[in-house]
């Protein structure tokens, strides 16, 4: 079987794409990362050009499979590289993190930021603070980039998330990619 080819087509932010983008990094898969400005999506959001499945982004291209919808595109990635858990119960402690993340970042998205957000992630922080990396870490990760990037005291209280953000962050696949990726809001 020959190797999968991916083209991962987000707009350049984080926001919801940048899951699937550490997922890849870490897994130490190329992948075209192709990043489309505002000014350019009006143009290519008609189906006719990029075929995007329901007209939003992200959409992941396998070969010739396109598969849209964030949180899908990072569990199938997290499930062919490994950042998952094998029991259908780690499975769901893994799913309960990154749907909490996903839920915030629907909301930070829109600006709205809740007031406990961190709170409500350091209630996670035993259930992904094991041994493997998972795609809850990296969801966490990234949701926490942003917060810091709003409030850089924000994981003064929270020992166990600011340890986990630094495990990640020095992830040896993933330690270039963070240092020299584009330095986003959100
Ligand atoms: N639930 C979807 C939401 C996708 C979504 O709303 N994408 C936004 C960017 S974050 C988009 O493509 N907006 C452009 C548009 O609606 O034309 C997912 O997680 O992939």
């Amino acid at each position: 079987m020959s190797k999968p080819t991916y083209k991962f087509m987000y707009f350049g932010v984080r926001a919801r794409g940048e899951l699937c983008r550490m997922v890849l990094q870490a897994a130490g898969q190329d992948f075209e990362d192709v990043r489309i400005t505002f000014e350019e999506w009006p143009k290519l959001k008609p189906c006719e050009y990029l075929s995007t499945p329901t007209g939003v982004l992200p959409v992941l291209e396998i070969n010739s499979d396109k598969l849209c919808q964030s949180m899908t595109i990072a569990r199938y990635l997290a499930k062919e590289y490994k950042f998952y858990a094998e029991s259908n119960m780690e499975q769901a402690l893994i799913d309960q993190v990154v749907d909490t993340v996903s839920d915030l970042m629907g909301t930070l998205i829109s600006w709205k930021l809740e007031g406990d957000a961190t709170k409500k992630l350091s209630n996670f922080v035993f259930t992904y603070f094991g041994f493997q990396l998972t795609i809850a870490d990296m969801a966490v990760y990234d949701v926490l980039v942003t917060l810091l990037k709003m409030d850089p005291k924000c994981l003064a209280k929270f020992p166990k998330l600011q340890a986990n953000f630094k495990r990640v962050g020095e992830h040896p696949k993933l330690k270039k990619y963070l240092e020299t990726r584009p330095d986003i809001d959100i």
